[in-house]
């Protein structure tokens, strides 16, 4: 029962039941819950920061390392969810439920990042009451708003404020598993006019008619990407997606039968799509095809595309982290989960997006990373859980993590006995 429980698993579904998903997070309930768990570590700090308005904190917890001159690392989470649809659920989606004979934890939340949120801080406790480990860089976890509707206010704000620079962070874990890269969105909209008239009249050049042969062309280009991921010549993550989220078009009366006028040609149309760009993915290219192929104006179209965060770092790279050995920081991460006794599966790119790209833009490595063994995958879906000992095992694998990726293997500096040895200068000490 409730007494027995470890307090880790207490505490996890403490966090789930904070109501965080859109349209209306709770952002002050989950910081409280975040920081007061972390002011019961003594060695940890908190920080509140509010960007951009009162309504939406990031919290900052830090972990001082014995060598301030070192870059720091920091370990980011996000406080918002989805929404769920109870109805849809087998338990309450904010009811912190846990199943007697299998012990799974439910909660919109509880992989998609709830859980890595209060693992960090499982694992820093751990690290300290277990072993007394101190670290020889600092150790940051940051708690960001509004991941899911884009991050612009949240990690985006972040990345570009002074109080980040200052941080001096040399590397970046967030969500997910090993992910060095992520797609970034492009919300496309295109609209079409053309001539109205009576329903009754078959003529050429109808908004409607314009607007559904873009829709075709559009669905073409799909198909051709879709294509290759089905023969196995592309990962999905690797091709441009391209996806109709609406389409709307026609003359709205409400007593109508179905609510639309029947005998009007409606004089404009609109279709919008979510599109997601892969790090390689030529942008200009791209650009062309929409003005020329997609939303041509010799066909009456116009179209908008907004652009949800970047595709490229100030020196024009995309933005991929390294996960070979040309990159330092990878291999002590990799470290780490060896010697916690996990086995990371092949890097990959991330098909959706995450705040991950906003550090890599500064040029940052970061990695997408959740420990979830065995466990299937339901970010965004209905009856999200995680089970009580993957969540567990999952602090183990961070304390592990945080242990090779914090400790210092500077030149003449004690190496950590479980650390390995590796080119200092490389990681900036
Ligand atoms: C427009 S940015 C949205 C970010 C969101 N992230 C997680 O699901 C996503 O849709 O991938
Ligand atoms: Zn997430
Ligand atoms: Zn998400």
């Amino acid at each position: 029962g409730e007494n027995q429980e470890p307090d880790p698993i207490y505490r996890f579904r403490s966090y789930l039941r904070i109501k965080t998903a859109h349209p209306n997070p709770d952002y002050a309930a989950a910081v409280n819950h975040l920081a007061s768990y972390a002011a019961t570590i003594p060695a940890l700090r908190t920080r509140t920061l509010y960007l951009t308005s009162p309504e939406k904190p990031l919290l900052l917890v830090t972990w001082p390392g014995s060598d301030p001159s070192l870059p720091a690392i920091l370990l980011n989470s996000h406080l918002d969810s989805v929404p769920a649809e109870p109805s849809k659920w087998t338990h309450d989606p904010f009811g912190g439920h846990v199943s007697e004979d299998d012990g799974k934890i439910f909660g919109r939340g509880a992989q998609d990042d709830k859980s890595i949120g209060m693992q960090y801080l499982e694992a820093i406790r751990n690290l300290i009451a277990d072993s007394d480990y101190a670290p020889a860089r600092t150790v940051h976890v940051s708690y960001v708003p509004d991941e899911e509707i884009g991050g612009s206010d949240g990690m985006g704000e972040f990345a570009r404020s002074e109080e980040f620079g200052k941080l001096n962070v040399g590397f970046v874990l967030d969500e997910f598993r090993v992910f060095y890269a992520d797609r970034s969105p492009w919300n496309l909209v295109i609209r079409a006019v053309g001539l109205p008239g009576h329903g009754s009249t078959m003529h050429d050049h109808s908004a409607v008619e314009n607007l559904m042969k873009s829709v075709e062309v559009i669905m073409k280009f799909r198909e051709n990407s879709f294509d290759l991921v089905k023969a196995g010549l592309a990962a999905s993550s690797e091709v441009v997606s391209v996806n109709p989220v609406f389409l709307k078009a026609g003359m709205i009366m409400s007593e109508a039968v179905g609510g639309f006028v029947m005998n009007v040609q409606p004089s404009e149309a609109e279709a919008g799509f979510d599109i997601r760009m892969p790090p390689m993915a030529d942008p200009e290219v791209m650009r062309k095809r929409i003005a020329d192929e997609w939303a041509p104006s010799w066909r009456n179209m116009s179209y908008q595309i907004t652009e949800k965060g970047p595709l490229r770092d100030a020196s024009g790279r995309p933005l991929m982290t390294a996960t070979d050995d040309t990159n330092p920081w990878w291999s002590l991460f990799e470290g780490g989960v060896a010697s916690a006794g996990g086995k990371l599966g092949k890097p990959e790119i991330l098909p959706s997006t995450t705040d991950a790209r906003f550090v890599r833009q500064l040029g940052i490595p970061c990695l997408g990373f959740s420990p979830m063994k065995n466990t299937p995958i339901l970010l965004h879906d209905h009856d999200e859980f995680l089970k009580e000992d993957v969540y567990l095992e999952g602090i183990r694998v961070y304390q592990h993590i945080i242990r090779w990726l914090s400790a210092d293997y500077g030149q003449g500096r004690t190496a950590e006995k479980e650390g390995p040895i590796c080119n200092y200068s490389l990681l900036g000490g």
